[in-house]
């Protein structure tokens, strides 16, 4: 794991940004399309602005989110709501969004429409990751009803996951999925977090969720 502390949100949200920018670049001149799968919550959003403006071919980008509040569009919690304020703006809003939501009642009733979606999706060319207090990624939860599913070496991309800490039901991408990711990265703002995160290396991923993605990932950190 590699950590990259920064003097302040601000700087952060404009280093983690411009990083990656330039691994979208790179997976493009070597891909006809770049994966680009990001978190949602509160920790993102002036990281996808500062990235909204990059100058970079956002045409041959697809995004898509880590996981997903079961909740519609437009509602506060929703993440592809965050995205599409945030990221899908200026020169990203040529981007494609690959969606990780649909009318369907439940997770489980929604995913069969969204599987076809991520067709060529994988591996994915760049993760971003974010992280709750609890240690969960994407919606990987310690203690999730399908968690030990999830973690799995066959699990499925997509699984319907809830837990006590989650809220509503939820949608996640599973670990084998996101694992594969070529480059990953980590956004976690705070003290909090940053003693999360020291916790989480080395250990079991049952119990802190983001510990099966730190060994190759960069961490972005600022109090
Ligand atoms: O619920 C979620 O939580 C995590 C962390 O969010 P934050 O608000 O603590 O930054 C996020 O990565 C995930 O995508 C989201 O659905």
């Amino acid at each position: 794991m590699k950590l990259i502390d920064y003097p302040d949100r601000e700087i952060l949200a404009m280093g983690l940004a411009d990083a990656l920018a330039s691994s979208l670049k790179n997976s493009l001149m070597v891909h006809d399309h770049a994966s680009f799968c990001v978190p949602g919550g509160s920790s993102p959003g002036e990281t996808f602005r500062a990235l909204s403006g990059a100058r970079l071919d956002w045409e041959r980008v697809h995004v898509f989110l880590n996981d997903e509040r079961w909740v519609p569009e437009g509602h506060a919690r929703s993440n592809t709501s965050l995205l599409k304020r945030t990221l899908l703006t200026d020169r990203a809003a040529a981007a494609t969004l690959v969606p990780l939501v649909n009318e369907a009642e439940t997770p489980e009733d929604g995913i069969p429409g969204l599987i076809d979606g991520f067709e060529g999706e994988l591996p994915i060319s760049l993760l971003l990751l974010g992280m709750g207090t609890d240690g969960h990624t994407a919606s990987l939860f310690p203690g999730a009803d399908r968690l030990a599913e999830a973690m799995a070496p066959d699990a499925p991309l997509l699984l319907p996951m809830r837990a006590e800490g989650a809220g509503e039901p939820r949608i996640t991408l599973s670990r084998p999925a996101l694992e594969g990711a070529m480059e990953t990265h980590v956004l976690i703002m705070g003290e909090e977090k940053r003693a999360v995160l020291e916790k989480a290396r080395g250990a079991d991923p049952m119990e802190l969720p983001i510990a099966a993605f730190l060994n190759d990932a960069t961490v972005h950190w600022a109090a």
